[in-house]
């Protein structure tokens, strides 16, 4: 796979990073308005190669898409403490309308994998500016949030995040829906696993996991300015299925011509990606107060993104 990374800032560098490791990538190229900080950061990666899977890291210009399978779009700007992630749509709608028309140019076969926030929203920006079908423009979405559900989940029980099967969905943002209701730990429900191992899962515990995972992103930006290793693993995670045609089962952002009555909107559900992106959405079970909560979070999401001028 050849995969280009525009935006060489702490969340693109991590993904590159993360792709090495996981010998996801026989190339990679990092674009940035910054062109030192792109230099930087590749030569950097490239150096943690020998350690790793064999791969080409560099950095370049537009030109250098060319052929590119898979472009991460991870530029423009991220949150300052207590800044929420829709605060920065303006801005960073402003970049992508710069950014995805030069992607475009020249390489119109890659799928697009978005990272940048407000990710729902810019994915459907993306989707908008390139008319790229909905499953090869890919938002990260909650497949972060997912993974921080999981540890906590795994860490209650003393059990692998691996064998934990439960999603968040909707907005990767303050609306977002942790789905409890159909989560399960290997092929036990939830709520009956933990009861089996004495680890009750009480109205306490999931209020404590239930703001571990949606104020994750405040508290490690209050402690160190941003995010990036989490989201990195993600966006590995889902260009391996890219690159594996794995057809596995994630929770990414893309645009949906309808969301429980609403329509056309991008939020995460769990989707099936492989070689040519998204094939297919999944619609789980969800108890009435879920249902309610993820209609609420794509109401929110619908509403800002027909503010945005394309
Ligand atoms: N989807 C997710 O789960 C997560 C998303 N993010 C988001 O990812 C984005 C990037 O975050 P960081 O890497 O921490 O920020 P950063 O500030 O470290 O990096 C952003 C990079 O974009 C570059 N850039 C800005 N305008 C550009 C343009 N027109 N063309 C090319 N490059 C341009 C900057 O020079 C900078 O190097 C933010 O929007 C942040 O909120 C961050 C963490 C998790
Ligand atoms: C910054 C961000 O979106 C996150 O860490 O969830």
């Amino acid at each position: 796979m050849k995969v280009g990374i525009v935006g060489a800032g702490m969340v693109g560098s991590a993904a590159g990073f993360a792709l090495i490791q996981r010998g996801h990538a026989r190339e990679i190229v990092f674009i940035d308005i910054d062109t030192a900080r792109a230099r930087a950061e590749a030569e950097d990666i490239a150096h943690a190669v020998p350690f790793a899977a064999p791969a080409l890291v560099r950095h370049g210009d537009y030109a250098d898409l060319d052929g590119a399978d898979v472009v991460i779009l991870s530029c423009g700007v991220s949150q300052k403490p207590g800044e929420t992630r829709l605060a920065l749509l303006e801005r960073n709608a402003a970049v992508f309308r710069a950014v995805v028309g030069e992607v475009m140019a020249v390489c119109p076969g890659a799928i697009l994998l978005v990272a940048s926030n407000p990710v729902d929203i810019m994915g459907q920006v993306t989707a908008r500016i390139s008319g790229l079908p909905p499953g090869r423009v890919i938002g990260s979405g909650t497949i972060l949030d997912t993974a921080r559900f999981r540890w906590l989940i795994g860490r209650h029980l003393g059990i692998s995040p691996r064998s934990v099967h439960a999603y968040v969905l909707g907005e990767h943002g303050d609306s977002e829906v942790l789905a409890w209701s159909n989560a399960r730990a290997g092929s036990v429900a939830l709520t009956d696993f933990a009861a089996q191992i004495g680890a009750a899962l009480t109205a306490d515990v999931r209020g404590r996991i239930d703001t571990g995972v949606r104020n994750a992103a405040y508290t490690i930006i209050e402690g160190k300015g941003a995010t990036w290793y989490g989201i990195g693993g993600g966006l590995a995670r889902i260009v391996g299925a890219i690159a594996g045609d794995e057809q596995a089962v994630l929770s990414v952002s893309t645009v949906e011509a309808e969301v429980l009555g609403v329509p056309d909107v991008a939020l995460s559900l769990p989707r099936l990606v492989g070689r040519d992106g998204v094939s297919a959405t999944l619609m789980p079970d969800l108890d009435r107060d879920e249902t309610e909560g993820l209609r609420a979070s794509a109401e929110i999401l619908k509403t800002l993104v027909e503010k945005i001028t394309i």
